[in-house]
């Protein structure tokens, strides 16, 4: 039944998206454009940087963006009326997206995604996006900061059993992909996003034959690439011996990978286990860990000399165990007044994190030509320019007395358009094209912004003409306030 209704995700939104959209279809405001911004204000896990991914999947949903009979049937049932439900009826995506690019490193307080549109419909797709971007941007992330740990290793997402669902862990698998890992056990993930599918064998299967030697042995007789779990019931005693026996017996029939340790203490079994396979002649297999790792375990591990080829992370890959949200915000910077110009707006907060920036922007990535190191991300008016042969003032946005110009740089837009008045501009990329795009991102910042444990914060300033749109407009509602108060 519930299959049976569940046709399109346009009631995949809050209920006050649809009841402000009926005051604003009920007043004549409907075709009014507004402008959003979408941004986190923290770096999540405390990282220098932040990997953006989503985009993708939001542009499915705005391709499917369409009331269904089924769900105009609901609102009717919820009491909306025929004129509003008629007009939802008709409702198309008619605005402009602009976003960053998959794999792109971003930072807090930048825009990740512009939307320009009539405002119903920027705010129907409001939450859909958030959660499509609080989710892939955070496990991107995640994903990343563990693959910084270990450059050169493979890296398993073994994470869907442990997902919050099944959207989490086929969206969270490409976007540990997209932050920097090899291939994931989720094979639906792999057949969806054409990226690659691993993994070894479980537990249950040494069980179910009662002892190592005769589940090794009868996975071998069934594949040519063999891993062997080796930690059912002794690694050092049984699980080792007997995988380097089956090996020896199977010989060129079979292409021994190596072992997999998933308890213990990894650091001692996979050096032990390290000095067991090459004193059998098997200086080439691999050790395959697990065991609830994240990139603190496996530092630590590192440290300790773990003798590991492999990883295969879970739980705390896919949930983003230590920072489970992101955080990401939607905020209105602006609306067309009666004339369709559009008139900037800010909200104001006693906390200066949560102040909005006003105004449509654009954003570039100043890279300095002398360095080929970035400076940091400039925020303008959208109708600013910038020249490229005068110097740059940028300076931080609350303590603005922390400046520098900048000579010989270039601006790099980072923005791109996705829908121009409604019409998909957005071409398909490979998730190994955004992933490339991550690692050019990451070569253009100082080891600095890159560091584990508190990195320096990357600038993302704002231009002095979008600053001081700001500021009068701080000053604007801060006089009225005074005006409204006195009188
Ligand atoms: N040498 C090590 N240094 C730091 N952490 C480790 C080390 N070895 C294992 N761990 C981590 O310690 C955590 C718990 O491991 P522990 O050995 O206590 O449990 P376990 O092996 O799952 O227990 P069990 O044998 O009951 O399955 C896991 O997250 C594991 O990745
Ligand atoms: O530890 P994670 O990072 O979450 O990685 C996934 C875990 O899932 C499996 O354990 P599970 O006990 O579910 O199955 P098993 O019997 O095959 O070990 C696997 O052995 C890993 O330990
Ligand atoms: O293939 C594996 O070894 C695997 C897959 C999922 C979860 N844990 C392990």
């Amino acid at each position: 039944m519930f299959q049976k209704n569940d046709d399109s995700l346009m009631l995949h939104t809050d209920l006050y998206q649809i009841n402000m959209g009926k005051v604003y279809f009920e007043q004549g405001l409907e075709n009014r454009k507004a402008v959003f911004d979408l941004y986190f204000r923290n770096m999540p896990f405390r990282n220098g940087y932040a990997v953006f991914a989503g985009l993708e999947r939001i542009v499915e949903y705005l391709e499917n963006f369409k009331f269904t009979e089924s769900d105009l049937a609901y609102l009717k049932d919820q009491g909306y009326d025929d004129a509003y439900l008629n007009y939802l009826k008709n409702l198309k995506f008619s605005g402009n997206v602009r976003s960053v690019k998959e794999g792109e490193i971003v930072f807090n307080n930048m825009p990740l995604l512009q939307i320009e549109a009539p405002i119903i419909q920027a705010q129907l797709i409001e939450t859909a996006l958030l959660n499509i971007v609080n989710y892939q941007t955070l496990i991107a992330t995640k994903a990343n900061r563990i693959r910084q740990i270990v450059p050169n290793d493979t890296l398993m997402e073994f994470g869907t059993r442990r997902a919050h669902e099944m959207d989490a862990a086929i969206w969270g698998a490409r976007a540990s992909i997209i932050g920097g890992f090899d291939g994931t056990s989720n094979v639906r993930a792999s057949k969806l996003f054409n990226v690659p599918a691993s993994g070894t064998h479980a537990h249950s299967m040494i069980q179910a034959y009662g002892d190592d030697y005769t589940a090794f042995k009868a996975y071998a007789e069934t594949h040519k690439n063999c891993v062997f779990l080796v930690d059912t019931f002794d690694s050092l005693k049984s699980g080792v011996p007997n995988a380097i026996k089956v090996a020896k017996e199977m010989g060129d029939k079979i292409n021994f990978i190596g072992i997999r340790l998933d308890s213990g203490d990894i650091a001692y079994l996979s050096k032990q286990a390290r000095k067991m396979l090459d004193a059998a002649g098997f200086e080439d297999a691999q050790i395959i860990v697990s065991n609830d790792l994240d990139e603190v375990t496996i530092m630590s591990l590192l440290q300790q000399g773990a003798k590991v080829d492999s990883w295969g992370i879970g739980t705390k890959l896919i949930t983003a165990y230590d920072q489970p949200a992101l955080g990401a915000v939607y905020k209105l910077s602006a609306i067309e007044n009666e004339e369709g110009v559009l008139e900037n707006r800010i909200k104001i907060s006693g906390d200066p994190e949560k102040l909005t920036t006003p105004a449509k922007k654009n954003i570039y990535r100043i890279i300095n030509k002398s360095t080929g190191m970035s400076e940091g991300d400039y925020i303008t008016a959208f109708e600013e320019t910038i020249d490229e042969n005068e110097p740059l003032l940028m300076f931080h946005p609350v303590y603005t007395m922390k400046r520098k110009r900048v000579r010989n740089f270039e601006k790099v837009e980072l923005l791109h358009d996705v829908y121009k008045d409604g019409q998909c501009v957005y071409e398909h990329e490979s998730i190994e094209e955004m992933t490339a795009r991550m690692n050019r991102g990451l070569d253009l910042l100082w080891e600095e912004y890159k560091r584990f444990l508190n990195p320096e914060k990357y600038p993302v300033d704002l231009s002095t003409k979008l600053w001081n749109i700001r500021q009068d407009l701080i000053n604007k509602v801060n006089d009225e306030m005074d005006d409204e108060y006195d009188g």
